[in-house]
């Protein structure tokens, strides 16, 4: 079957924009992924996305429908890749947008790649116990780092006396992150996150268990979609029922929803910490010691922004230690080893100011 495929281009492109929405749109194509292509090369190896990385193989999707590569370390759930049926090896992975890694576990600790090409990451909170400034940056740090649009989101405001406090302490993380409070059930999530839940726009709800990322979805989706099990053969011919990762709403947007992203470690994540704690990178430049430590060195730039009641002390204190903890973790193991001793006295040392404070 020969498809037309000139409307993903935007020069070649025909579309009024009163064409249905193919499948490529559906799946989050977007112009920064038809730039890298020439034409020949779509009507060869056509362009398929990523919906699940399974031992066996990554599943993927494409205008001709849904295939299976051979598993690749150089992929990812999200990735856009030019489908070679002929060598399927010879696939090849379009540059990113945006992407989330990790180290591993283990020995080797490689980076692994979690997920590619979100445009915008829901963090999602709730109005009660579960707000925990400290994990909303470090969440937002993350989303920074794999060049991804953090937005937060508030949930359960129905079921709170006093949402407004919630979304002014938000509020104090960053002047360039959005706030976003609502009853995740019903009408609010669709015209309060239209901002970001745009056609062809990939998205991703992080936040702790029970916090409402499903609901959201669900009510995005205007279905019950992550729920559905997919029954499926794995390697060894067994079913199994795994869920998607890849979710296509109703409005025309992609939501990301791997396992992966729910445990992610501040990890090599120097610069989204350091992107949102500009205001601090910057005076820390200006200590008079290079390491200075911002705890009682003469000439401490931030220990003086901090007395003249410019800085907050405690979010100096968050910043220290997810510096702190970045450097841990991307530390390799045996610089870990020794690292362990120093991270095990910053805590101690937490613990101690807290003591002291009560
Ligand atoms: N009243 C109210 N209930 C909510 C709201 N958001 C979520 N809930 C309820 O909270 C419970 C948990 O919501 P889920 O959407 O399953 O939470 P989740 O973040 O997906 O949780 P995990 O799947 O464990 O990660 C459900 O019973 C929801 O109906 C809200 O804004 N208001
Ligand atoms: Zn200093």
């Amino acid at each position: 079957m020969t498809r037309d495929y000139s409307r993903f281009f935007p020069n070649l492109s025909t579309n009024t924009g009163s064409e249905p929405r193919s499948v490529l749109d559906t799946l989050g194509w977007q112009p920064f992924f038809a730039q890298q292509i020439s034409s020949e090369e779509i009507e060869g190896t056509p362009p398929v996305r990523v919906t699940k990385v399974h031992r066996s193989g990554l599943h993927v999707q494409g205008a001709e429908g849904k295939f299976v590569l051979p598993p690749r370390s150089d992929a990812t759930v999200g990735d856009w890749i030019m489908y070679n049926e002929a060598l399927p090896n010879s696939s090849r992975v379009l540059a990113r947008k945006s992407l989330y890694q990790r180290r591993a576990p283990g020995t080797d600790r490689q980076m692994q790649l979690i997920a590619a090409n979100i445009d915008t990451a829901f963090i999602v909170t709730s109005c009660n116990q579960d707000f925990n400034i400290a994990r909303l940056e470090r969440y937002i740090a993350l989303a920074l780092e794999a060049e991804v649009t953090p937005v937060i989101v508030l949930t359960k405001a129905d079921l709170s006396d006093d949402a407004g406090h919630y979304v002014e302490t938000a509020e104090t993380i960053s002047d360039r992150v959005a706030v976003v409070v609502l009853d995740a059930r019903g009408d609010e999530p669709e015209a309060k996150l239209a901002p970001w839940c745009k056609p062809k726009q990939t998205l991703a709800f992080l936040g702790s268990s029970g916090v409402g990322k499903s609901t959201l979805v669900n009510t995005l989706a205007g279905t019950d979609v992550t729920t559905q099990g997919i029954r499926e053969d794995d390697s060894k011919g067994r079913h199994t029922t795994t869920h998607r990762q890849l979710h296509l709403l109703k409005n025309g947007c992609t939501v990301l929803d791997t396992p992966g992203m729910r445990e992610l470690q501040i990890t090599g994540a120097t610069s989204g910490v350091s992107e949102l704690f500009e205001d601090l990178t910057e005076l820390s430049t200006q200590c008079k010691f290079s390491d200075c430590k911002h705890e009682s060195e003469p000439g401490c730039r931030v220990l003086a922004a901090v007395a003249r009641g410019e800085v907050d002390a405690s979010r100096l204190q968050r910043w220290t230690k997810l510096v702190a903890e970045d450097r841990f973790h991307s530390a390799s193991l045996q610089e870990r080893k020794s690292k362990d001793k120093s991270l095990g006295k910053l805590v101690r040392a937490e613990q101690k100011r807290k003591r002291n404070r009560k």
